[in-house]
């Protein structure tokens, strides 16, 4: 059987950079792992591709999936459903390739108890001034709103012990480029290598 790619899963607070850093990984590094779309219930923005940004259904549909056992977590944020397709992941898992998926840190903590074996790096704000500030140049959420998000980021930050890494988002470059380190080092554990390493020896003796 072809041996099992590797799931990782990147979280963290609302406006911390998870999208920044994830799109900058995938246009500037050469990757071997597929992104995993997300379906959601919230709006299509100016520019958004269905298909390519998200699977874009109604709040009947998404619940019809959820249903049905469809979806590996999901999660209502801000008033709108997020959800993973399991069938993707379980397949693309199957076939040795390695799946990325970014969600909201509800849906993440659900993915760890599905699936441990998976690789989970929560991304971290510098501190949280700079996470208003973000949250604030973005430029989507009234002050009230602001207020909230800062509320649920302190709450996050202390679910922190679930992970398997931290990953702080200074320099979004950086950021990525750690991300990328962590996959690479986890491809080179004995536990994952050990297989074709006894068929090595066995050939040699
Ligand atoms: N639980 C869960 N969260 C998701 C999923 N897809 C995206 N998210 C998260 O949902 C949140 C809102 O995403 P989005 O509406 O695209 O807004 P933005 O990323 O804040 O600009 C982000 O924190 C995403 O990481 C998913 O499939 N499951
Ligand atoms: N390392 C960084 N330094 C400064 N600003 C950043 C950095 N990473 C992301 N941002 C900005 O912070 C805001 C939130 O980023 P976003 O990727 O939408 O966060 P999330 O997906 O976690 O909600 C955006 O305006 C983005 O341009």
């Amino acid at each position: 059987m072809e041996e099992q790619g590797l799931l990782i899963v990147l979280s963290g607070p609302s406006g911390v950079g998870k999208g920044t850093v994830r799109k900058h990984l995938f246009d500037h590094y050469n990757n071997d792992f597929d992104f995993s779309i997300s379906m959601t219930t919230r709006l299509k923005r100016a520019g958004e591709v269905e298909g390519v940004d998200y699977f874009f259904r109604t709040k009947e549909e998404f619940e019809q999936y959820i249903k049905e056992g469809k979806l590996l977590e999901y999660a209502n944020y801000v008033g709108n459903y997020y959800g993973t397709p399991i069938d993707y992941v379980r397949e693309t898992l199957d076939s040795g390739q390695d799946v990325f998926l970014e969600i909201e840190v509800q849906g993440a903590l659900k993915v760890k108890k599905r699936m441990p074996e998976g690789i989970f790096i929560f991304l971290s704000p510098p501190d949280l001034e700079e996470l208003k500030m973000r949250i604030k140049n973005r430029g989507t959420d009234s002050p009230e709103v602001i207020g909230q998000r800062m509320e649920k980021a302190v709450e996050e930050l202390q679910l922190i012990k679930y992970y398997d890494y931290v990953v702080e988002n200074d320099s979004v470059d950086e950021a990525a480029r750690k991300i990328r380190s962590i996959i690479e080092s986890e491809h080179l554990k004995v536990e994952r290598n050990i297989d074709r390493f006894s068929k090595i020896i066995e050939e040699m003796k």
